[in-house]
């Protein structure tokens, strides 16, 4: 069992920083659709240097390495109790090792447990099969996009598509939606895994074992098949974009799984899965332990290389260019603390690069921060949406092991009024916020700064001290982390004069989404 515990710490590490070889092509094929000089292309060029990042340092693509779950098919003789044990033992020294971030967190009392184990964490599936191997499989889902997951009951109506009925056509309609409503908020461009039939819970379980097939494979299903290329076809329509900065690639894989439902119930359930799409599988000789070969790894790998930075950077002054962000056509550098004025000049497209301070702040803060005081002035200060992965060194110093956004929109009832509480100028994330914020940000005179999802070890490189932190008893990523930082760069998609580039994102693409009302499957 010790090598088993070996090969299953090999996997962990290889799935958080290493994307499978099919997700690599996907990507690479979408960055070279994409048109130059777009917010799109500078975040897909900062997405290639992130993997590249994260392949050099063996470090987490994303800080939030999601909720493990394993799926693993044994021999009819494997002692599975001795598996989940070393698989345990696995989790907990990854987790130690900063290949995972610490995730598993009481429901109820909010405590994290620190080494990803406890309260039915992580997941483990078994099956036995007749084969002489363990196959065993990982995915790494990170919660921004599980939260885009959707599950439709048909019949029913959708925004505009119309009536989706119980059949291939209104199943059709439902996939459509499901990219539509996810937006950027699952950092796109995603995946996704779609399920026909079951009830609720196999339904979404059926939807999910589709992101273990391979991107490039072709469904057996005559009709699934033809659905997952009108899917690819035309989800793209759409819009959306990269991060829902609009643009060519919004969607990187569709499949499609049935299964039989009771005469009551029709569901269809759609996993999403973000750009950071982290699965990976081993064959492991199940006497000795040993991995004896690994999946997903045919074909051509893309091995983003050294240029990926440059490029990144060459993107960021073309964006700067084409959108004409700043007079001298520069991105516009930001430090904290911020004047009101300052924030007024800002326009919605405007690229920035922060340096200085900034504090981290996400679910917890926000809900602390309503009724409590801040434990720092935040008079002008910028929040930062994110849960970083973090190391103490020898010394008791901490680093940053990767630290990109999170999904803003959670803290939406209670953005605006905290900003206002404490004179914070700006606030960083990704996917956007409401109108409640919105409106907070004209009012106070506040900017909506929109960072790159997923792009851990680029965030974590322009991190170049942590200086402190407070409310550690929210634990790791909930925490408020004092970081200082020098060219991190995000857009501004929400201004102080009402703008905001992912309503209008949201509006174009509902507009876009009515084109595919028409039946196409009858
Ligand atoms: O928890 C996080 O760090 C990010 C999350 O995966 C998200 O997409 O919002
Ligand atoms: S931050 Fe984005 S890339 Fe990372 S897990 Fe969340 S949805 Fe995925």
């Amino acid at each position: 069992m010790e090598k088993f515990q070996e090969s299953m710490y090999k996997l962990i590490v290889e799935t958080s920083t290493k994307l499978p070889k099919d997700v690599r092509r996907a990507i690479k094929a979408a960055k070279e659709q994409e048109n130059a000089g777009t917010r799109s292309a500078m975040s897909l060029a900062t997405i290639t240097n992130n993997i590249k990042m994260a392949d050099d340092n063996v470090s987490p693509i994303c800080q939030d390495t999601g909720l493990p779950t394993f799926k693993i098919k044994v021999p009819v003789d494997a002692n599975q109790l001795e598996m989940k044990k070393a698989i345990y033992e696995a989790i907990a020294l990854a987790t130690k090792d900063g290949k995972l971030r610490p995730n598993s967190v009481d429901s109820l009392t909010g405590e994290n447990s620190g080494d990803n184990l406890g309260g039915g964490t992580p997941v483990i599936k078994f099956e036995q099969w007749e084969k002489d191997y363990i196959d065993a499989r990982l995915i790494l889902k990170g919660g921004g996009c599980e939260n885009k997951n959707i599950q439709y009951s048909l019949p029913c109506e959708l925004e505009g598509l119309g009536r989706a009925g119980r059949d291939l056509d209104g199943i059709r309609k439902c996939i459509m939606h499901s990219v539509y409503q996810a937006q950027g908020q699952g950092c796109s461009a995603g995946f996704i895994g779609v399920g026909i039939g079951g009830d609720r819970s196999s339904g979404y379980d059926l939807a999910k074992e589709q992101l273990f097939r391979s991107n490039d494979d072709v469904n057996p299903n005559e009709d699934l098949r033809k659905l997952e290329e009108y899917v690819m076809a035309n989800a793209n329509k759409l819009g959306i974009g990269t991060m829902g900065f609009g643009g060519e690639t919004t969607l990187l894989g569709c499949k499609v799984g049935v299964m039989n439902r009771i005469p009551a119930s029709f569901f269809v359930s759609v996993a999403y899965n973000c750009w950071a799409f982290r699965r990976l599988g081993v064959n492991v000789n199940p006497e000795t332990g040993e991995i004896q070969d690994w999946f997903y790894q045919e074909g051509e790998n893309v091995d983003f290389a050294e240029q990926e930075k440059k490029q990144a950077e060459v993107e960021i002054a073309a964006s700067v260019e084409a959108t004409g962000s700043s007079s001298n056509q520069e991105a516009i550098t930001l430090t904290a603390p911020i004047t009101e004025e300052q924030i007024r000049q800002l326009k919605v497209g405007d690229v920035v690069k922060i340096t200085g301070r900034m504090y981290t702040g996400r679910d917890a803060i926000h809900k602390y921060l309503m009724d409590n005081d801040a434990p720092v002035d935040l008079n002008g200060q910028v929040i930062y949406h994110c849960g970083p992965v973090m190391l103490k060194d020898g010394e008791g110093n901490w680093h940053v092991k990767a630290a990109g956004p999170t999904t803003s929109i959670r803290e939406e009832p209670y953005q605006g009024d905290i900003m206002k509480k404490f004179g914070i100028r700006a606030v960083i994330g990704k996917g956007g916020m409401g109108p409640k914020t919105l409106a907070a940000l004209k009012d106070h005179g506040g900017v909506y700064l929109n960072a790159i999802g997923g792009a851990a070890q680029y965030y974590a490189e322009c991190v170049k001290s942590v200086d402190g932190v407070d409310l550690m008893n929210f634990g790791i990523p909930e925490a408020m982390w004092h970081l200082q930082v020098e060219g991190f760069t995000a857009v501004v998609t929400m201004d102080s004069h009402g703008n905001s580039l992912h309503e209008d994102v949201e509006k174009s693409s509902l507009e876009k989404l009515a084109q595919f009302k028409e039946p196409v499957f009858k």
